[in-house]
């Protein structure tokens, strides 16, 4: 069974799908192979539109993996990734934060540097957030609360 863990950004998605599976599928980086430059570079380029095609690309490759997979959070800002996410057999897990814990890691990782966060003020992020936040929900078959604990309980939980 393919398992999706979903989420905003800096929820933790590729960090527990490497603790869940050391062969996961991190959709970013299949993207990145994909499009041969990263992704803040195609955003730039091409523009959010194009990055959210390829992703929808990669989206319908996975679903009948049976891999682990940590997707990006935007992943469900459209219509046909949430019909993807919720027809297929997979497990799909929401890791869900509050907006300021999410925006310090955001800011605080170096190692990736968000488009969206390069483009966006904190408010205009979290206008984002708030707008995502029901159609995790809405997708979601298992929600983790991930506030305050460590990938290894976040771990724990998703396995009970
Ligand atoms: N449970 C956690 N507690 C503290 N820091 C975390 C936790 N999970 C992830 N992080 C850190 O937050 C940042 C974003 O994590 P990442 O796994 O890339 O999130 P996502 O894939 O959801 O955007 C990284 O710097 C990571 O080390
Ligand atoms: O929320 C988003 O729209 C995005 C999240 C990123 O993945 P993470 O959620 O793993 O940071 C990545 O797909 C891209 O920068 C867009
Ligand atoms: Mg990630």
């Amino acid at each position: 069974m393919t398992i999706f863990l979903i989420g905003f950004m800096g929820s933790g998605k590729s960090t527990v799908a490497n603790l869940l599976a050391t062969d996961f599928i991190d959709m970013d980086a299949v993207i990145v192979d994909n499009i041969g430059m990263p992704i803040s570079v195609y955003f730039e380029r091409y523009g959010e539109p194009a990055f959210r095609q390829v992703e929808s690309d990669v989206l319908k490759t996975l679903a009948s993996s049976g891999q682990i997979v940590s997707t990006g959070g935007g992943v469900v800002s459209s219509k046909e990734n949430r019909r993807i996410l919720s027809e297929s057999t997979s497990q799909v897990i929401y890791l869900k934060s509050n907006f300021s814990d999410l925006y310090a890691r955001i800011m605080a990782d170096k190692e990736n540097v968000r488009p969206l966060f390069l483009e966006h003020t904190k408010e205009a992020l979290e206008v984002i957030y708030e707008s995502r936040k029901a159609l995790y929900e809405m997708v979601a078959t298992k929600t983790v609360l991930v506030t305050d604990k460590c990938p290894e309980d976040i771990v724990k939980e998703i396995q009970l």
